[in-house]
């Protein structure tokens, strides 16, 4: 008999749980809003380990209903998600309204992972509390101090394609600027010199690519931590793995203590989050927030300056004029500034900025930029709201392939950025740094340090696609950034 009354109260449970998710999933469809059909389970999830990158996903949707109306309704497990599909809608949100959206609606918890609270997790008045207290760290006077500390980094990084090169042995690019890219943050971020160009053993490269190579928890837990951060942060769940986390509050610490022991100073921008941290006023930031800010450079900064070096190398490999034309361009501008590798004569070389930037727009690092309303959000001259507490996935990828946009989309074209063809499409066209207020606070950095790293790389190599490179390219994400399945590989040899 208890067993039957068991039996009926688990089964009662179980049909539920099942109703209050099937109501769950008809929230778009109750609105009236052009949505796509969920899976019971996973909402429309599904795509994500059969795409295994989330621009790619967004794009499906995207494509399928724009013109239908503002935006699309989806759904990441139980939790609605809108994709605009609209331009207009974009801007809004991103600068315009940015007062209804300035949460990405992550999950941190800085009591037992002080790393989780950084300024891209933050939310509200803590973010812009931080973002104001940071940004002067970024002004362009800081990095060009910081600039002969990475042009150190390029001659080593110089040297060793040097080593590799000419010898019959491919590329594996994605290592190389995995290592260039954290030798440039070891030094600028945390005043180190950590040398992974020539031993990628030590623990800064083994944990700091473990990072993303290693993550504690799988994207779709992630999707549904974020959605329930609440009783994340009850359960006292972590987003690093504890040797994480114990690694950099060590290495900051030693850094910090040290410093301020023997009273050093040095030009970067751990120096200026020291100079914070020991200031008095509103200024102030606690170790842990010094703690999380220098590891937010490290996570923000490193995979997409790195990915983005990897996808430029590999279209100027697959594009050989396109290649030609941006190494007399630097020769010519270097030759211009009597040789100098100055910060005037990085702004000079448009032509690499065109580069990069068409890199950026064909293979954004990051496919799609998160928001979260903070408040229901009528959308101007329609009849639709998108509510409090609603996820919004912005898709970059699909604008960056939008034939309206970029008449060519999957063609590799630098003068998709001439100045005329930037005026011809609306600015929130070409997103990989973000937009508005949340914008990345690292851009002129990420943008330096990949200028740095392709200017070392070309100027006295040449370099081929490798018949080991996957063609064509298949995306996949991690943590949020795109990577190609089985990396790229490249042929480089010595220029006569
Ligand atoms: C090519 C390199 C980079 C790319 C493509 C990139 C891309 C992005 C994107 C798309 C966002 C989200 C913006 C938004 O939501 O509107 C972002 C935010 C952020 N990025 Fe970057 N990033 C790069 C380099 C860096 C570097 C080098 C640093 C640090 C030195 C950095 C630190 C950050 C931080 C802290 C945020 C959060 C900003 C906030 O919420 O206020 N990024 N980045």
């Amino acid at each position: 008999m208890a067993f039957l009354v068991l039996l009926v109260g688990l089964l009662t449970a179980a049909l539920m749980l099942v109703l209050w998710m099937q109501k769950k999933l008809v929230y778009w469809k109750n609105l009236g809003v052009p949505y796509a059909e969920p899976d019971f389970l996973y909402g429309n999830l599904k795509g994500v380990s059969e795409f295994h990158h989330e621009g790619l996903l967004t794009q499906k949707f995207y494509k399928e209903y724009k013109g239908k109306g503002p935006f699309v309704g989806v759904y990441f497990f139980l939790k609605p998600v809108a994709i605009p599909t609209d331009i207009e809608l974009v801007k809004n949100i991103l600068i315009k309204d940015f007062n209804f959206f300035h949460d990405r609606g992550l999950f941190y918890n800085e009591r037992d992972d002080p790393l989780s609270a950084s300024l891209f997790n933050l939310p509200g008045f803590e973010w812009k509390q931080m973002r104001n207290k940071l940004s002067p760290t970024m002004a362009s006077g800081k990095l060009k101090m910081m600039l002969p500390a990475m042009l150190e980094i390029a001659t080593k990084f110089e040297r060793k394609i040097d080593e590799i090169c000419g010898g019959g042995v491919e590329l594996d690019i994605k290592n190389l600027m995995a290592r260039f890219t954290l030798d440039i943050i070891g030094t600028c971020a945390f005043g180190l010199e950590t040398n992974s160009l020539d031993d990628d053993t030590n623990d800064f490269f083994r944990i700091g690519i473990s990072v993303f190579n290693n993550p504690k928890y799988g994207a779709k837990f992630m999707f549904l931590l974020h959605g329930f951060r609440k009783y994340g942060r009850i359960l006292r769940l972590k987003t690093f793995r504890d040797e994480v986390i114990k690694f950099y509050t060590d290495i900051v610490r030693k850094i910090v203590d040290y410093r301020l022991t023997n009273r050093i100073e040095r030009n970067d921008f751990m120096q200026l989050l020291i100079k914070l941290h020991t200031s008095d006023g509103e200024d102030n930031l606690s170790f842990n927030d010094l703690l999380a800010q220098a590891f937010s450079f490290h996570a923000a900064g490193f995979e997409t300056s790195s990915t983005t070096l990897q996808f430029c190398f590999y279209e100027l490999a697959c594009n050989p004029e396109i290649q030609d034309k941006t190494r007399n361009h630097i020769n010519e501008v270097l030759e211009k500034h009597n040789g100098e590798l100055s910060y005037e004569a990085f702004l000079d070389m448009k032509y690499l900025d065109q580069v990069i930037n068409e890199t950026l727009r064909k293979h954004p690092p990051v496919g799609a930029l998160l928001r979260e309303t903070s408040k229901d959000y009528k959308i101007p001259d329609t009849q639709f709201t998108i509510e409090k507490d609603t996820t919004v996935f912005i898709p970059i990828y699909a604008i960056h392939h939008d034939p309206e946009f970029y008449p060519n989309p999957s063609k590799f074209n630098p003068d998709n950025f001439i100045e005329e063809s930037i005026r011809s499409r609306p600015s929130v066209a070409f997103l990989p740094f973000g937009e508005g207020p949340r914008i990345c606070i690292g851009a002129r950095f990420g943008m330096m340090q990949v200028k740095i790293g392709l200017i070392a790389g070309l100027r006295k190599f040449r370099y081929t696609l490798s018949p080991r490179t996957k063609q064509p390219l298949k995306l996949l994400t991690k943590f949020f950034i795109t990577h190609a399945e089985g990396g790229i590989w490249l042929n480089v040899d010595p220029l006569s």
